[in-house]
């Protein structure tokens, strides 16, 4: 996508395309519009960690708070958005045995209860096995050292999200 065209968005566009890119938190995107022109697709990536890195620990608690469980309840009935769908599916949370999201549903709620938000990982660069694998892990971290472990993982996700936004349109575009 030229970033002219991205510069030349109204503000309401602007939220319509980038909104998600950032699990359920348009605002982060509504907040960075203001820094345009951006210079390329890296300085949008850069405001938005930027904004993510200049909240207190309960902002960025909050945003982690927006993702939904991996193989949790909003996959099990259909409400995940398109994004977070794709995403899960890919790292085959959709085709888990009932021994499996049985485990994934313990070892979220073990993380959960000891954290306070939900385990955060980008399922577009993990396959099961890994997140089963880092989830174990990551419970044994401590509460600042996993928050931050966390965002940098959303700030992954939001990097593909971003690059997926431009494929798609130059795909729309050929
Ligand atoms: N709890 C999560 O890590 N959720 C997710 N990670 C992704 O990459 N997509 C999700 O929905």
């Amino acid at each position: 996508m030229d970033i002219n065209v991205v510069n030349a968005l109204t503000y309401e566009d602007f939220v319509k395309l980038f909104g998600n890119v950032v699990e359920k938190c348009p605002l982060i995107s509504a907040a960075i519009w203001s820094h345009r022109p951006f210079k390329d697709l890296a300085d949008i990536e850069a405001h938005i960690t930027e904004f993510i890195l200049s909240l207190p620990d309960s902002g960025k608690e909050g945003i982690l708070r927006c993702h939904p469980d991996l193989a949790g309840r909003d996959l099990q009935s259909g409400t995940l958005t398109r994004e977070s769908q794709e995403e899960q599916s890919q790292a085959g949370m959709t085709t888990l045995d009932s021994a499996e999201v049985l485990q994934m549903y313990r070892l979220n709620s073990e993380y959960k209860e000891r954290f306070g938000f939900p385990f955060v990982i980008c399922a577009r660069l993990n396959k099961k096995a890994d997140i089963v694998g880092q989830l174990s892990e990551r419970l044994k971290n401590d509460r600042a050292v996993e928050r931050e472990r966390a965002i940098e993982e959303v700030k992954k996700i939001c990097r593909l999200r971003l690059r997926n936004i431009v494929l798609s349109d130059i795909q729309t575009k050929l």
